[in-house]
């Protein structure tokens, strides 16, 4: 860290809010570790507010680096992902906001707080990043420079939500369209809204129409507010609801501002001017696809007594839950008998879903399956992801 301090005072740049014109700083390089080299000079992030947007320019420098969350829930799922990737993420000390991923030549890893990925992922100073669509959505501010390159890394799942109290003037109302149609908000005294989302707050209530709004923010515990007498009604992240429940709060119709889990984004420069980002987003993201598609399977084996492999096929095919991925792969088991070698049984291997997992194996015994084997799935590669194309076609490539 003592080593990364002159970094951090000389380039005021790397901690600027993205919504302002930032000042390059002057050149100065230092050596980090063996493999890492930070360069800072005039090259830093050049963010400036064209015509009150936000112009994000490519900034010079040979690294590719990606952004993962340094606290926080999101910070040890999203290292958990990586490693069961064989993406680990090697960090000195936990204190150190640099690491690297040996499989991934010329990668840094930065770990900053998931707003300020965002926001450097805006900058130009972050080519990749991982947090949840929430952050994405609300520091972003539907920046056509951030891509969304995989949208559910299936942890951080959670939902940006209005909630008012059970009680009091609020005890009949259970939908937004109620909430907006009630007498009480006005000019003078407005419906007052506590949230920490001060972009997609007052977004959302514009696009449904509610006219009479006022919001305040602060940083956590928002649904202390009502009971305060600060606020009328919160817009805050939910996931199991025990927060709403325990400060009863309740969630309404309609209220759903945005569904959010862990996403992996992107800057569209970064990955069309570059060199290496597109190549290693593809890597990631046929890692990432590999992995999530066979965490969810199992994969079984069986022997079944059989005339022949169609035959075989045909009887497993017969069950709506053996189908596998494509077809079940079935090879002959071959014995010697009488001196004679004969196949008289055939191996199926099929990948199941692990919810379906009990149901596939009392289809497999009603059609003569037995020594059924279950073991886990690591990675499923399948053919070019379609994640992958969908990346390419946003790109224009
Ligand atoms: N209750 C929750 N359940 C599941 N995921 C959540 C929940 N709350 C937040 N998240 C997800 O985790 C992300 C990070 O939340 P976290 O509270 O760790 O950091 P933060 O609030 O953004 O930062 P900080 O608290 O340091 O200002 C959120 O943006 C969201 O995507
Ligand atoms: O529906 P639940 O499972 O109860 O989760 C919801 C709570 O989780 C988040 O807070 P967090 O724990 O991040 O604390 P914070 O308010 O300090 O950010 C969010 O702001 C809610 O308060
Ligand atoms: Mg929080």
């Amino acid at each position: 860290m003592s080593l990364l301090q002159p970094y951090f005072q000389q380039c005021p740049s790397a901690f600027t809010p993205a919504f302002s014109i930032s000042t390059p700083c002057p050149s100065i390089y230092i050596s980090v570790s063996k493999r890492t080299f930070i360069s800072c000079c005039s090259s830093q992030s050049q963010t400036a507010v064209v015509n009150g947007k936000l112009d994000a320019r490519i900034v010079e420098r040979d690294e590719i680096r990606i952004g993962l969350p340094s606290k926080g829930r999101m910070a040890a799922d999203t290292l958990d992902l990586l490693k069961d990737c064989q993406l680990s993420v090697k960090q000195v000390n936990p204190r150190q906001y640099v690491a690297e991923i040996p499989q991934l030549s010329n990668v840094e890893v930065w770990f900053q707080r998931p707003k300020d990925i965002v926001r450097k992922l805006v900058s130009g100073d972050l080519d990749l990043g991982i947090v949840g669509l929430d952050t994405v959505s609300e520091y972003g501010q539907g920046n056509e420079d951030l891509i969304i390159v995989h949208d559910a890394l299936e942890y951080g799942d959670c939902r940006l939500s209005i909630a008012i109290p059970k009680y009091g003037i609020f005890e009949n109302i259970n939908s937004l369209k109620e909430l907006a149609q009630m007498p009480q908000w006005t000019v003078e005294k407005p419906l007052r809204v506590a949230t920490g989302f001060t972009y997609l707050g007052p977004k959302f209530m514009q696009e449904n129409g509610l006219k009479h709004v006022m919001f305040s923010t602060a940083d956590g515990a928002l649904e202390a507010a009502p009971a305060m007498g600060i606020a009328d009604a919160i817009l805050d992240l939910v996931s199991s609801g025990t927060t709403l429940k325990e400060n009863n709060l309740k969630e309404i119709e309609g209220g759903v501002v945005l569904e959010s889990q862990a996403v992996l984004v992107a800057s569209r420069k970064a990955l069309i001017q570059r060199k290496g980002v597109l190549d290693t987003t593809h890597e990631i993201l046929e890692r990432f696809e590999a992995h999530l598609r066979a965490v969810g399977q199992f994969t079984v084996t069986a022997n079944m007594r059989g005339s022949s492999a169609e035959d075989v096929a045909e009887r497993v095919l017969s069950q709506p839950s053996l189908s596998g991925l494509q077809g079940p792969t079935v090879s002959p088991v071959f014995c010697k008998r009488d001196g004679k070698v004969s196949a008289d049984y055939y191996a199926i291997v099929i990948c199941v879903p692990k919810k379906a997992l009990y149901k596939s194996v009392q289809q497999l015994r009603a059609i003569g399956g037995s020594g059924v084997l279950i073991s886990p799935l690591t990675y499923i590669f399948d053919e070019e992801t379609p994640r992958w194309r969908e990346l390419l076609s946003k790109l224009g490539l």
